[in-house]
């Protein structure tokens, strides 16, 4: 497998700058960044208007790590194509650089995005659980598919184990990145990617020059105001994924009323498919609304039946119907295998080979993923951090226990604090017990944390505050029956604690299975 490091194939970006009259000496590049501390030798810098800095500002980083060339941007026509030097390095003017930072990206990297098939997925929640399980359906099915997101870059090949490729800061990368990291799937032999779109992505359009052919959304719930000033400008956020280059097909949550604003603002001749896991109703409705509109598909699911490691359901489709048996827990994953499998069947995928490929489906790492225990109750590591994912992640547990129901969180610090105690009120209607700890606090006290978490919290006889997490979690573990079951959230996949802004290494996934596995032994 080729390193981060190794050479792509790219353009010369000199033919490039040509396209905009602007004329340099055949001068190769290794790679762009936007980022100063990303920059190596042979990098070209290309300094971006970010949300609270210029790029402009570190120019002399860029160089001082080696960039060979830096654009930086310019809103005077005359300065156009200005070329200082500061040592080896040439500086170039760029009149209205940020409109085109895209469209550079994209083509020094030969418009990969273009030969992919990408399927870019938003919502609230669900959104890793999607790609991870489209790019799995996508591999098993004979289609090499790589991921964009909160797990950084991954590729599942078919016929063998999923590769990571490495870790992002970002859950949506920034444009250089997105471009890059396309490249590296398509230089794996990857035909099919499929990405993330979060609603900070989108509005700082870290998408640009992207082509996507599928836009997939899961759900909106309240998260992200401390960024975005309204819901409602959250979720326009979120829409702007309607505007990307390329779209041919639209997925939608048809059990989400938010999905009635992006049919309205579609794209024309864009085929919509509306996915549905509710009663039979509205599903036969939706099935009579396709017949009747070429433009759209659908694909839901009827009768669900739970059991301890999934559930079994009916997909009955406009591409045909079978009955299939998942092994991922909660009535939440049934919506997102919806999302991934219509995506797929858009896109020319046999209905036939995914069905049969959906048994084979593994779950994403700390996404509902249990711990089995033979001595005390099982435990569940879930990434839930928003009311919404808390509530479905409770909600799917508790189809999956006969004793008592055990919730162990905290709530990040610097961040949208209106859903703390939104989360407590969850937590006390949908568990028995509520165990409060510390999530990544960064610059705010666990307590405080906890104490506004606490506000949403009534029957106190239900609470019990551990601020260390592996304490929290060992503690209700030992006081655990074998029927009794014990949800961990907010952290899954994750390996650190953010405390006092310092991240410390903190695996919780390898926690809970050393602690169910000692017991055991
Ligand atoms: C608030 C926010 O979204 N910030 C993001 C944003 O930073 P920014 O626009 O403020 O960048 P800036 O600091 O103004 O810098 C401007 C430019 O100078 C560059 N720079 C900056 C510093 C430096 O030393 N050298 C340098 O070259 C920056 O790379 C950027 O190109 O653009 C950066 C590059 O794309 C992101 O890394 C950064 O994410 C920060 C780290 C972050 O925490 N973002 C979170 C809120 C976020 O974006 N989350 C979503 C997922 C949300 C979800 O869970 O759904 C995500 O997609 O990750
Ligand atoms: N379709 C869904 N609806 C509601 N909750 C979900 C859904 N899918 C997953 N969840 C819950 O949300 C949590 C996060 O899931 P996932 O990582 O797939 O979402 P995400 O949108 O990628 O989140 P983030 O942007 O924070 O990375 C899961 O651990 C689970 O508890």
């Amino acid at each position: 497998m080729p390193s981060n490091e190794d050479k792509l194939q790219t353009r010369s970006i000199a033919s490039i700058l040509a396209i905009f009259d602007i004329l340099i000496a055949a001068t190769e590049v290794d790679n762009i960044v936007l980022d100063s501390r990303s920059a190596k030798h042979n990098s070209l810098f290309i300094a971006h208007q970010g949300t609270s800095n210029n790029g402009a500002k570190y120019v002399q980083g860029a160089i001082n790590n080696g960039a060979k060339l830096v654009l930086v941007n310019t809103n005077n026509t005359e300065q156009h194509g200005q070329v200082d030097s500061v040592g080896e390095a040439l500086i170039i003017s760029f009149f209205e650089l940020e409109k085109q930072i895209g469209f550079i990206c994209s083509a020094f990297h030969q418009h990969v995005s273009n030969t992919l098939q990408c399927v870019a997925i938003t919502g609230t929640n669900g959104k890793t659980s999607v790609a991870h399980i489209c790019a799995q359906l996508s591999a098993s099915c004979g289609e090499n598919a790589g991921t964009i997101g909160t797990m950084g870059v991954g590729f599942y090949p078919k016929k063998q184990a999923p590769i990571k490729i490495l870790d992002t800061i970002n859950t949506t990368p920034d444009i250089a990145c997105m471009h890059q990291f396309a490249h590296l799937v398509k230089q794996l032999g990857g035909r099919r990617l499929c990405i993330e779109a979060s609603s900070h992505g989108l509005h700082q359009k870290r998408l640009s020059g992207f082509k996507v052919d599928v836009a997939a959304f899961t759900n909106l719930t309240q998260d992200h105001l401390d960024y975005h000033p309204s819901l409602n400008e959250y979720a326009k956020a979120k829409r702007l994924l309607l505007k990307q280059d390329g779209i041919r097909y639209l997925v939608l949550n048809a059990d989400d009323k938010e999905s009635h604003r992006w049919v309205e603002q579609a794209p024309e001749h864009t085929i919509i498919c509306l996915c549905s896991v509710n009663q039979r109703s509205s599903a036969s409705l939706l099935q009579a609304y396709a017949k009747h509109n070429q433009h759209y598909k659908y694909c839901i699911a009827l009768n669900p039946r739970f059991t301890p490691n999934g559930s079994t359901f009916k997909i009955k489709s406009s591409w045909g119907q079978a009955s299939v048996s998942l092994p991922l827990i909660g009535q939440f994953n049934i919506a997102n295998l919806l999302t991934a499998f219509s995506s797929l069947l858009l896109q020319g995928v046999s209905f036939e080979r995914l069905v049969d490929a959906v048994p084979l489906l593994n779950g994403v790492p700390g996404r509902m993923e249990v711990f089995e225990s033979i001595k005390h109750g099982n435990i569940i590591v879930d990434y839930a951090h928003t009311p919404d994912a808390l509530e479905q992640a409770l909600l799917a547990a508790r189809q999956h226990v006969t004793g008592k129901l055990t919730v162990i969180f905290g709530c990040g610090g610097d961040r949208d604090n209106s859903k703390r105690s939104q989360m407590g009120k969850i937590a006390e209607l949908c568990a028995d017990e509520v165990i409060l700890t510390q999530d990544n606090s960064r610059n705010e006290l666990p307590e405080d944390i906890i104490a506004d978490i606490q506000q949403g919290i009534h029957q106190k006889s239900k609470l019990k505050i551990e601020l260390e997490r592996t304490s929290a979690i060992k503690q209700a573990y030992l006081n655990s029956c074998t029927d009794d079951l014990i949800v961990v959230a907010g952290k899954g996949h994750e390996e650190y604690l953010e405390l006092k802004s310092v991240r410390e290494h903190y695996n919780e996934r390898e926690y809970v299975k050393q602690l169910t596995m000692e017991v055991r032994g």
